[in-house]
């Protein structure tokens, strides 16, 4: 396989990490095109403070940022087909290292075995599960085609090539992970808040402790405290008249 090149990787590591690869609790979140991954994600997060990576969001502001390899992500968006693993798993990388958090929820990663072998050497990261969302085409169709956000790829035409895609080249990963008992089958059918409820228990592990959510209040006030004081300084007598 090729090998990333990135000045940070080093011995499979993510070298300039400030939390050792080992100590990272990382989550894929797999599923076929319109399961309802993402809003479940939105959900974990607000839970359980996980930080949410979807690797198609990310490869979608890849695509609009005018990059070199921008118009080759988004012809391959379009066809339903995915993207090389160097470019997205570098995304990711790159995402991740822009975090302080230790807790991550890769969405839509690894879709293919490929993608997860390459994220496998260049991070050292070893998922602490998969989750995998259950759902028949049918219901996954009528969601995508309902879902009006705007996505190029929620016409007909692409979401018949995004199944195709699913069935060949991804679900070989869920079945990979399967050989290792590290997949958490969940019938995504049910509505949000049902499907919520099966996947809460296993995140129980994650709770946020009080002091954790103590400095999670600090880290968002910190911004406002530090303008504040900056305009205390600039303003005579040291207060706003
Ligand atoms: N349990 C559910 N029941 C009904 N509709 C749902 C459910 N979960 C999500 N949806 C809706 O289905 C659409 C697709 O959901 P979502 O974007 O979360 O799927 P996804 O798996 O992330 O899709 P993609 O892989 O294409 O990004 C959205 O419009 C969402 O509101
Ligand atoms: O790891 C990935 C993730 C996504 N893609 C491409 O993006 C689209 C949309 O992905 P969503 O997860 O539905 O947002 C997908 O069809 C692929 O073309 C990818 O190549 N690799």
């Amino acid at each position: 396989m090729e090998k990333v090149e990135s000045g940070s990787v080093e011995n499979g590591t993510l070298a300039d990490f400030q939390i050792p690869a080992k100590k990272l609790n990382v989550v894929f979140v797999l599923g076929g095109p319109g399961s309802g991954k993402g809003t479940q994600c939105t959900k974990i997060v607000e839970a359980f403070g996980f930080v949410h990576l979807s690797a198609g969001d990310l490869l979608r502001a890849e695509a609009k940022s005018g990059s070199e390899s921008g118009i080759m992500i988004d012809n391959m968006m379009k066809e339903g087909k995915i993207v090389p693993a160097e470019v997205t798993v570098k995304l990711l990388e790159k995402a991740m290292k822009k975090s302080n958090n230790d807790k991550f929820l890769i969405d839509g990663f690894p879709r293919s075995l490929d993608n997860r072998e390459l994220f496998d050497s260049v991070t050292g990261i070893e998922p602490r599960f998969i989750l995998f969302f259950d759902c028949p085409k049918e219901e996954m169709e009528r969601r995508l085609l309902g879902r009006n956000q705007g996505r190029d790829d929620d016409n007909e035409d692409t979401i018949r090539k995004r199944f195709k895609t699913f069935i060949e080249t991804s679900l070989p990963v869920v079945k990979f992970y399967e050989e290792f008992d590290k997949v958490h089958k969940i019938d995504a059918t049910r509505t949000v808040d049902e499907v919520f409820s099966s996947i809460e228990p296993l995140f129980q592990e994650f709770k946020r402790t009080g002091s954790e959510l103590q400095e999670e209040l600090v880290q968002a006030i910190l911004p406002y405290l530090s303008c504040r004081l900056g305009a205390l300084v600039h303003t005579p007598f040291g207060f706003d008249k």
